[in-house]
Parts: C-alpha cells; structure tokens; sequence
C-alpha cells in the first residue's frame, strides 16, 4: 500500500496552514511528518486519513498501482491518536471485541495475548473511564498495532506514557515498520528517530 499526496493544501478560514504538498510515502517504509507546535502536523495526518478534507489537491491510496475507494481504504488503515475518542463505558474485553468485528486482531495474536501485549491483563473486565490517560494511550496504540492493516498513523504516540511505556511503543514500532507502512506526527525525536524518512510540513507554509 502506497499513498500519494499531490498538491494538497488546507485552510481554516483565509489562513493556509499548508500549500503545494506532493508527497509519496511508500510501501512499508516509515515517515515522521514533522514542524513547531501548530504547523500542522495533526491538521495534515486528518487530511491524509479522510478525517478532514483538504482544500485544494488530493490524497490517493494505492496498492500495487492500482487506486482504492474510500471503504477499501478505511479498511487498511489504522490511525491512534490522544484525540481519538474511546467509548468509556465499554469495558477493554468489551472494546477489544467491539474492534475486532471490524479490524481481526494480526495472525498469531488472540484475545488474551492481546490483553497481555499491552500490559494490561488485570484490567481486562475494568470499564475504560476508570483507565489511567497511559492506559488508555497504551490500549489506542495496541489496538493499532496488533489488528490488521497496511497503513498506521500515528499523532504524538508517547502522549501520556511513562518511560516502560515509551520503550515498548519503541520496540513494537520497530518491529511493526518492517511489514507495514508507518506515518507518525511529532516533533518529539524518540517518537520518530528510527523512521526512513521526515516530511517537514513547514517546509510548505
Ligand atoms: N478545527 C480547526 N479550526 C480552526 N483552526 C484549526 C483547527 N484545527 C487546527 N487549527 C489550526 O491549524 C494550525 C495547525 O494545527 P495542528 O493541530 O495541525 O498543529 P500541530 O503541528 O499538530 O501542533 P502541535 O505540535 O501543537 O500538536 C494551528 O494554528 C491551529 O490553531
């Protein structure tokens, strides 16, 4: 799966947050897409998605050249985000299997490794608004990283983690970028250190 970004651009009101992005992420490579606080990091990881529209351009997804519609897309893709809303009231068994009916878990992970992936086993019948903000951050990353798709984005992946939690996001990204195509946002350098490549959104102010 591949994504292709030709000229696009996004506006709030009258203000270009940013113009003329021609961009090609590749196949199972990884891309941090990076700026200061406010230059659109966030605004352009919602643009690719389909979360926002862009003003001017377009987003293609494509596996081996050929273009996806909007519901192939959203099947291949998995986005994790301090923003993204959980449904609180869901217990984790209950929202591990409210996921899976649209996203199956990764070959090799059952319900229970899931649980333990993500170091949280003992919370398993715990409703999510009793979670900590680490824990529910730990479960919207495991959720992205052990159910099935070719793309994964990611906007500020360690928000809310302690250092345990910060190394393994590494090492199960490190892992994960070898098969799968890989796009964070941040400007925190451990987030993104070992991805192949850096989109710089302030470059297209
Ligand atoms: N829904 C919105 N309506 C109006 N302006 C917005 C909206 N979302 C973002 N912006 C503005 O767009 C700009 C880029 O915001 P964005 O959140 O994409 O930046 P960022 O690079 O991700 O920032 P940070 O590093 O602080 O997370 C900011 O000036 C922000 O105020």
């Amino acid at each position: 799966m591949e994504i292709l970004l030709s000229n696009i651009g996004k506006k709030f009101r009258t203000e270009w947050i940013f113009r003329g992005i021609d961009y090609h992420f590749k196949e199972s490579k990884s891309y941090a897409i990076t700026g200061h606080n406010g230059s659109g990091k966030s605004t352009l990881l919602r643009v690719i998605t389909g979360m926002m529209p862009a003003n001017e351009g377009k987003v293609i997804f494509q596996n081996q050249g050929i273009e996806l519609g909007n519901d192939e897309t959203y099947k291949r893709i998995s986005f994790a985000a301090p923003y993204l809303e959980l449904i609180e009231e869901f217990t984790l068994q209950e929202i591990l299997d409210f996921h899976i009916n649209f996203k199956p878990l990764i070959d090799g992970v059952k319900k229970d490794d899931f649980f333990e992936l993500v170091y949280l086993t003992r919370e398993k019948t715990k409703q999510l608004k009793q979670f900590s903000s680490g824990m529910k951050q730990r479960l919207k990353l495991g959720l992205s990283f052990f159910t099935e798709s070719d793309v994964i984005f990611l906007d500020e992946p360690t928000t809310n983690l302690d250092e345990t939690g910060i190394q393994w996001y590494i090492d199960q990204v490190s892992k994960l970028k070898k098969s799968k195509l890989v796009i964070i946002s941040s400007n925190d350098k451990r987030e993104y250190q070992f991805c192949d490549e850096i989109l710089d959104v302030t470059a297209f102010k």
